[in-house]
C-alpha cells in the first residue's frame, strides 16, 4: 500500500498495520449515533486518516513524541495528546467537550492492552470501542467457544458491552510482523449494563476472587475469603453446587452469584 513507516521503538509496542482489508475493517463503518472519536496508538496515523473522513471531532493519544509531526495535518495540532493513554484525563477531556458518545479506536499496543480496556470500561462516554488485542487475550474476553470458558476479562467486558469478533489479523498484516496473531474486537455498551458502574470495583474484586484459582472447587476459593457461614448462603441463594469449578459458570450463575453476596 506503499506507507512509508518510521523505525518501529520496540519499547512502545510498535506494529504498523499494512494491510489494507483490516484497516477498512477496523475502520469502518462509523457506529450510529457517535459524536466524537479517539484513537489511542495512532502512530504515523495509520488508522487516523480515515477514521478523520467522518469529519467528526476526532482526539489521539500518542507517546512516541516523533508521530506527532505526521499527525498535526491529519487531526489538528490541539487534538494531539502526546502521553500515555494509561494515564489520561477522561475527566477533564469531558468536562472540556462535553461528549456523549464516543468511538474509540486502537490497534492497542499489546503490553497495556488489558489494562486500558478495563479502564475504558468505567466511562460511560465511550459507547462503541474497536480494540486490537492479541488474539489469546482477545479469546479471554470473547471466548470462540464458550463452554468452559468463563472469566473475569470475559465478565467484565460482557457486564456493559456486548461484543463482536471483528477480524483477525496474522502477524503479516504488520510492520514488523509481531510474534503473535492478533484479534480486532468490537464494543457496544449496553443501554443498561448488567452491573452498575457504580458497583464495577466490588464486581471486578469478586472476579478476581472467583477466577483467581480457576481449576479450583469455587466453595473452597469462596470461603478463604468470604468465610464459611456467607459462602454457603450465597451459593445456595444462587443455586449454584460448591464443587463446580469457576471456569464452568455460565455468565447468568456469575451475575446471580455476585448478587446473592451482596
Ligand atoms: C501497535 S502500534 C499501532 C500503530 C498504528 N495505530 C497502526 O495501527 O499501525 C501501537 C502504538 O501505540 C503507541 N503507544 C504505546 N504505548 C502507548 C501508551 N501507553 N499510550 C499511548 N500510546 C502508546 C505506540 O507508540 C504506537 O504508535
Amino acid at each position: 500500500m506503499g506507507h512509508r513507516f518510521p523505525m518501529a521503538n520496540k519499547s512502545f509496542g510498535q506494529h504498523f498495520l499494512n494491510s489494507p482489508t483490516v484497516i477498512k475493517k477496523i475502520t469502518s463503518p462509523l457506529p450510529e449515533g457517535v459524536d466524537a472519536i479517539v484513537e489511542i496508538g495512532p502512530g504515523p496515523a495509520v488508522l487516523t486518516p480515515h477514521l478523520a473522513a467522518y469529519k467528526k471531532p476526532i482526539f489521539v493519544i500518542e507517546m512516541d513524541e516523533r508521530f506527532v509531526e505526521l499527525l498535526a495535518p491529519v487531526v489538528g495540532a490541539d487534538n494531539i495528546f502526546r502521553q500515555d493513554a494509561l494515564l489520561f484525563d477522561w475527566k477533564a477531556f469531558l468536562e472540556k467537550h462535553n461528549f456523549k458518545s464516543i468511538w474509540l479506536v486502537s490497534n492497542l499496543p499489546y503490553n497495556v492492552s488489558v489494562p486500558l480496556t478495563l479502564s475504558f470500561l468505567r466511562i460511560p462516554e465511550i459507547t462503541h470501542m474497536t480494540l486490537m488485542y492479541q488474539k489469546e487475550v482477545a479469546q479471554k474476553i470473547l471466548p470462540n467457544d464458550p463452554r468452559n470458558a468463563m472469566g473475569s476479562l470475559h465478565a467484565m467486558c460482557l457486564s456493559q458491552f456486548e461484543l463482536q469478533h471483528v477480524v483477525y489479523a496474522p502477524p503479516g498484516a504488520f510492520v514488523p510482523p509481531p510474534k503473535v496473531d492478533s484479534q480486532v474486537l468490537g464494543f457496544k455498551r449496553k443501554a443498561n449494563p448488567d452491573i452498575p458502574l457504580s458497583d464495577i470495583d466490588s464486581f471486578e474484586s469478586y472476579l478476581r476472587l472467583a477466577f483467581g484459582q480457576r481449576r479450583k472447587q469455587l466453595g473452597g476459593i469462596l470461603k478463604n475469603d468470604w468465610g464459611a457461614e456467607k459462602t454457603q448462603t450465597a451459593l445456595e441463594k444462587a443455586q449454584i453446587s460448591p464443587q463446580i469449578r469457576a471456569e464452568a459458570l455460565s455468565y447468568a450463575e456469575v451475575l446471580k452469584l455476585f448478587a446473592s453476596s451482596r
